[in-house]
């Protein structure tokens, strides 16, 4: 098997594109699949995936394509699908509910075990199954979680992911607008709606996809 730390960084933020893309597939019965049909699918180019794949161990033959179930059970270990990663809440609002509710279960292992909030109208309500808490109360329930969904206000940001630090997390997934400034062993991903929407638009203009 491939060695996990061999993998660009590139290649490894693919890879849950391809788990997720790859599970369907079996899911649907299919045994095998070519770097083509993964490419129109998942608008990775062919040459990408191939080399992509060529990491993971994997090497399609001519005329057959992948095997499914070895590349499944290949991003199952390196995305550690068969460990649970617990996942706390930071601000159960508009945004923060819809996650709740949804709560990510449907192809992988991590899960939201907890939530906070700073209004106690929600607290010690149970949304999506997931109990509430006080965040005052956030370093006494966080336990050893060491994940974090932020969405809290933007003025919020900054003091909730010093909390979260200090309580122990070491990834931080933050929804805010507000670029946070986190120690050298916490990694942030900022993931920003409006950005993406008009990068997309920009994208429809310049670069127009064209029917093949
Ligand atoms: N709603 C969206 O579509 C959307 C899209 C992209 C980004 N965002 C960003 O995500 C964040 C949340 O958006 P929203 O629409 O869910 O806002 P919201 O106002 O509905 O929810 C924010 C929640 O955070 C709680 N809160 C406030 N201070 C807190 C604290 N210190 N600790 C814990 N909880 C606290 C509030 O009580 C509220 O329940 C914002 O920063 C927003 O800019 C929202």
């Amino acid at each position: 098997m491939a060695n996990y730390n061999k993998i660009p960084q590139a290649t490894a933020k693919r890879l849950p594109l391809y788990y997720r893309f790859l599970n369907n597939l079996h899911i649907q019965g299919k045994d095998r699949v070519s770097s083509k049909e993964l490419s129109n699918a998942m608008k990775v180019d062919s040459a990408t995936i191939r080399r992509d794949f060529s990491y993971f161990g994997a090497l399609g033959k001519k005329g057959y394509g992948y095997n499914v179930d070895y590349l499944l059970g290949f991003f199952r270990k390196t995305l550690d699908q068969d460990e649970n990663t617990p996942v706390v809440l930071i601000g159960v609002g508009n945004l923060g509910t819809a996650f709740l509710n949804y709560n990510f279960t449907k192809n992988n292992n991590t899960k939201i075990e907890v939530a906070f909030d700073a209004d106690p109208s929600k607290v010690g309500k149970k949304i999506g199954n997931i109990h509430v808490y006080h965040v005052d109360d956030l370093e006494e329930h966080v336990g050893d979680i060491q994940v974090a969904i932020l969405t809290v206000p933007v003025s919020e940001a900054q003091p909730m992911a010093d909390r979260l630090v200090q309580a122990g997390v070491k990834g931080i997934l933050n929804f805010t607008p507000a670029r946070i400034t986190v120690p050298n062993d916490v990694r942030v991903h900022h993931i920003d709606l409006a950005v993406e929407l008009q990068s997309l638009v920009y994208f429809m203009k310049h670069y127009p996809l064209e029917d093949e």
